[in-house]
């Protein structure tokens, strides 16, 4: 079983290394694994020396940064991000951010966003996989601009192993915030599972957003195999690997564990330029249209599938007219395009703002699976997909 983990999980490692290699848009590849630190994966600021002008909780937000130019508070002009005051004395400010479940990272994205004469000059980060009792260990948090950490709050997060932090980024220098130079994707060759990453600037100042791209690692002997879980959650280690079209809406958004907040939170694509003016419907009432939107998922574990939902949540003018969804049990010494897909659901009108659930008599039969392909036509948005299935140990079919 052990061989087949570290097999499966060496496999992963070099997929997903070849994912640091750059995309046409700029960004990284990387930047399409799943979003850890983010408010809406269950990211959470634990600790910040100084929130002065603006919160570190800012860093988490999912949105875009904005710039209000007439806002300003008791504190100074407000900002959409994390600032700190102009330091006078020695030190540097740092924040520390707690993941909901301990991943591996391989790329952030440090965003400067509107800071331009008040952004960080430097940052690095580092990571630590903390115990139970050392997370206890920061101080009860409230995000208050125009505060800062007192000495007994410096003092108990000094209490904490301070062995424990390994340097992700070392501190490097950041570009300010205009429009072409806010973003500073950084690669991340360190391997480990972490559960905190601590944000340092150099020596202080503001910075908008920060993104932290990798993958849930899971305790894989913690789970067993008769246990039904949703194989395709962000939170079992589940990332996207490819999509066709993702303009409005991320298709990762859809393997977040919480319902979608909004339509921003889910898959959207653009609508297809090749829509027919008049639509047919064939005898099963799936529209015969041409083209279709796609997303390829690789699951945190092979398993077998029982049961799906799928969510079209806020998608009320422009959800899908329906779903297919196939799964293959990828051979990891062939192409990803010779793949050859099985379905494993035939094509499923869908309804508006609406949860579907389908149970195993909906489901065609197949075996255990790696990846996981999701076809809308012709195109729209899907707020959530989940598929509750098991586990499996199948070193058998990947020898
Ligand atoms: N105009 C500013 O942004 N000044 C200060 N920052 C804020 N947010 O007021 C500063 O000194 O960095």
């Amino acid at each position: 079983m052990h061989y087949t983990f570290n097999r499966v999980r060496i496999i992963r490692y070099l997929s997903i290394f070849e994912m640091v290699v750059g995309t046409n848009d700029g960004s990284p590849n990387f930047a399409n694994l799943n979003e850890l630190a983010s408010e809406t994966n269950g990211g959470q600021i634990v600790f910040a020396t100084d929130d002065w002008f603006a919160c570190a909780e800012n860093l988490l937000k999912d949105t875009e940064p904005v710039f209000k130019p007439d806002l300003y508070t008791d504190f100074g002009k407000w900002m959409d991000g994390w600032e700190t005051r102009r330091r006078r004395c020695q030190g540097h400010d740092w924040a520390v951010i707690a993941l909901k479940k301990p991943s591996t990272i391989m790329g952030v994205c440090v965003d400067t966003a509107y800071f331009t004469g008040n952004y960080a000059p430097r940052f690095s980060i580092q990571a630590a996989k903390l115990t139970d009792e050392e997370a206890k260990l920061f101080p009860k948090r409230e995000c208050k601009i125009g505060t800062a950490a007192d000495k007994s709050q410096m003092e108990q997060v000094q209490r904490i192993d301070t062995q424990k932090w390994e340097t992700l980024v070392p501190m490097t220098n950041l570009r300010a915030g205009y429009e072409e130079t806010r973003l500073n994707y950084f690669n991340v060759f360190e391997t480990g599972t972490w559960t905190h990453l601590r944000l340092n600037m150099f020596p202080d100042g503001g910075i908008a957003r920060l993104r932290v791209f990798g993958f849930v690692t899971p305790d894989w002997e913690e789970v067993n195999s008769d246990e039904l879980i949703d194989l395709m959650s962000a939170e079992n280690g589940t990332v996207c690997e490819s999509y066709s079209n993702a303009h409005y809406g991320h298709p990762r958004n859809l393997i977040k564990t919480e319902r979608g907040i909004n339509m921003g939170d889910g898959w959207e694509t653009a609508r297809r330029l090749d829509r027919p003016p008049i639509l047919e419907a064939d005898d099963s009432g799936v529209l015969q249209v041409p083209g279709n939107e796609w997303a390829i998922f690789r699951l945190g574990h092979v398993g077998e599938i029982h049961s799906i939902e799928v969510d079209t949540n806020f998608f009320k003018g422009n959800f899908p007219d329906s779903i297919k969804i196939e799964g293959v049990l990828a051979d990891p010494n062939q192409d990803s395009r010779r793949w050859s897909w099985k379905t494993i659901m035939t094509p499923k009108k869908l309804s508006p703002h609406k949860q579907h659930f389908y149970s195993t008599d909906d489901l065609l039969s197949y075996g255990p699976i790696t990846h996981v392909k999701l076809t809308m036509a012709p195109d729209g948005g899907i707020s959530r997909v989940r598929m509750l299935g098991h586990i499996s140990h199948v070193s058998e079919l990947l020898r």
